[in-house]
């Protein structure tokens, strides 16, 4: 059991995420006046230690000071409460109540999607905890169902938002000029991918894709990169499920309008849910239904969202532009959230590291940066994939590990900037990134109720088409980034490759074919001598070929046999 600060013992490791590793810890004495909740000896708590690379700079050591408060008093029934916030030397620590149950991704696997009723009170709920934040000014930008636990209680399972501020910690504005992403690309808003500013309502969009995956057990947007991922959020419409009941879709729409000022508050989509549940269940009245059918008239948009600072365009007195792009141009980087470099060499130990330095195996490492120029045009092949591409191809599209990775602007392709031909510096060795393997969806699974959540056990009344088994998606292999292969000597063409007659190498079958097929020739050849020339007249018999072979074969015979009784008889 390690300590953290003076007040908590780490028990062991719950799970781990992109900025860091979450703990079953205890409390060993009772934490300061400085702590939201002072928690009592033997108590206990959950403990995410952010990781060395979040822990050991300066401004995310400031930010996370500065946003203590913030985070000490959100408290909410659906938000997991922050007890305390320990800094001691390079540990970044948040003290979470603990809640018994599992996290609303795994129940999603191991269960199916939920029922339309179900999957819009859930939602609701989550929209509230969004609604609370949003008027502290507190905005998510990291929804996802990995970030939902299930609070049991009393029978009863209640989702509960957690890792509130976490993207925000990580998104120190003074670093943007480092060009990382952090994001999860298949709940990330279209104005998140493109840099743009962004408000709140990043994360009415990020409820709308939960809110679809919840009914359908998959999100929205899917492909075979995360790149790819990311430009049908740009792009593509969804389209509706045939089990998703058409109020319940009017919702969803909403949520995931490309853009933000046409999505609903989080206040409105809670209340818009509550109706459609009502709406779309078995026991809905005429009135109920016709509310449910008319639920757009609810959506009303945040008429003053909730600005996410340190972004350009956001309305945050602390913004800070990166120092390399002007004023007000377009830097689909500056809006992403970054993580500084270690500096150190890989694998070089930190005295006060928490986490254990799993190396290659940790699946929560997080990208270290790039030396800009890495990915030059010199040395680099033409089929590798983009560096984008392969970046973001570890962040995989559903449900992922929060990602944070280096993306050269140069190499961004929504800049759409002409190459420059220039020369880059060589580049150092880096650490190879881990992805967690991703985990196979449930087939064909009906929708469940969510027994045990409170909800009513209703079925939809006239929106329940048959379930459609989903699709499994694609597993993504991760691919590391391309690397400049170094100066290598012109090689000689290749000969064409020979076939191999053998490819079992079977030994001497070579040889077997070839006698095999000299006996045919033979056979054959002598037959036609036989046959076409005068020599079984000459012989004097006159016999047919085979007649002929058939008595020299005889004779053959019986002269073994003569042999071998007279050798018996000799004995
Ligand atoms: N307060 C808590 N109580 C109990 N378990 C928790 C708590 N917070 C997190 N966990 C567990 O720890 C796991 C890791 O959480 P974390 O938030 O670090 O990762 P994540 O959300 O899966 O990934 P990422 O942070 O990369 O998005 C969660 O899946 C959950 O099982």
């Amino acid at each position: 059991m390690r300590p953290v600060g003076s007040k908590y013992l780490l028990e062991e490791p719950l799970g781990r995420g992109a900025t860091g590793t979450v703990w079953r810890a205890r409390q060993r004495e009772t934490a300061g006046a400085e702590a939201a909740v002072p928690g009592q000896p033997g108590e206990t708590v959950a403990i995410k230690v952010l990781k060395e690379e979040l822990a050991g700079d300066p401004d995310i050591v400031m930010r996370f000071l500065r946003e203590r408060s913030v985070l000490l008093r959100l408290t909410h029934p659906n938000i997991v409460r922050v007890r305390d916030l320990v800094v001691e030397g390079d540990l970044l620590a948040l003290v979470m109540d603990l809640v018994d149950g599992p996290d609303l991704h795994r129940y999603l696997r191991e269960n199916g999607p939920l029922t339309p009723v179900a999957a819009a009170l859930m939602t609701a709920q989550i929209a509230d905890a969004l609604a609370a934040s949003h008027a502290d000014g507190v905005v998510h930008r990291d929804l996802k169902p990995a970030n939902v636990l299930l609070m049991q209680h009393e029978g009863q399972m209640h989702p509960m938002l957690t890792d509130f501020g976490i993207a925000r910690l990580a998104d120190s504005p003074g670093l943007t000029r480092t060009h990382e992403f952090v994001g999860t690309p298949a709940y990330v808003a279209p104005e998140s991918a493109e840099g743009r500013p962004q408000t709140s309502a990043v994360d009415i969009y990020g409820a709308g894709i939960l809110l679809y995956e919840l009914v359908t057990g998959r999100p929205p947007f899917s492909g075979g990169s995360a790149l790819e991922v990311l430009h049908q959020h740009l792009s593509a419409e969804p389209r509706r499920p045939s089990t998703v009941p058409e109020p319940l879709w009017t919702v969803i729409e909403r949520c995931l309008r490309k853009n933000p000022d046409e999505r609903p508050s989080a206040e409105n989509l809670a209340r818009g849910l509550r109706v459609v549940a009502e709406g779309v269940g078995v026991h809905a009245n005429a009135a109920q239904i016709a509310a449910a059918e008319g639920v757009g008239a609810l959506l009303a948009p945040d008429p003053d969202p909730t600005a996410v600072p340190g972004v350009p365009g956001a309305a945050d007195p602390t913004q800070v532009l990166p120092t390399n792009a002007p004023q007000g141009a377009y830097d689909p980087n500056a809006a992403t959230s970054v993580l500084p470099h270690t500096g150190g060499p890989a694998g070089a130990a930190d005295p006060t590291a928490v986490l254990p330095n799993t190396g290659a195996a940790d699946p929560t490492a997080v990208m270290p940066p790039v030396p800009p120029g890495q990915y030059g045009q010199q040395g680099q092949q033409p089929e590798q994939p983009h560096p984008w591409q392969t970046q973001l191809r570890a962040a995989r599209d559903r449900n992922d590990q929060t990602q944070v990775q280096y993306l050269d602007p140069d190499e961004d392709p929504l800049r759409r900037r002409p190459q420059r031909q220039v020369a880059r510096p060589q580049q150092q060795p880096r650490q190879a990134p881990q992805a967690r393997p991703q985990q196979p969806q449930p087939r064909g699974r009906q929708p469940q109720q969510a027994p045990g959540y409170g909800y009513p056990q209703q079925q939809p009344q006239q929106y329940a088409p048959p379930q459609q088994p989903q699709q499994p998606q694609q597993p993504q292999r991760y691919a590391p980034p391309a690397r400049p292969e170094p100066q290598r000597p012109a090689r000689e063409p290749r000969a064409p490759r020979q076939r191999n007659a053998n490819p079992m190498k079977i030994p001497g079958l070579g040889c077997l074919k070839g006698c095999l097929f000299t006996i045919v020739i033979l056979v054959v050849a002598s037959w036609l001598i036989w046959e076409l020339t005068p020599l079984h007249t000459w012989v004097g018999q006159g016999k047919g070929y085979w007649d002929q072979m058939t008595d020299w074969i005889g004779k053959v015979g019986d002269w073994v046999e003569k042999v071998g009784g007279s050798s018996g008889s000799g004995n």
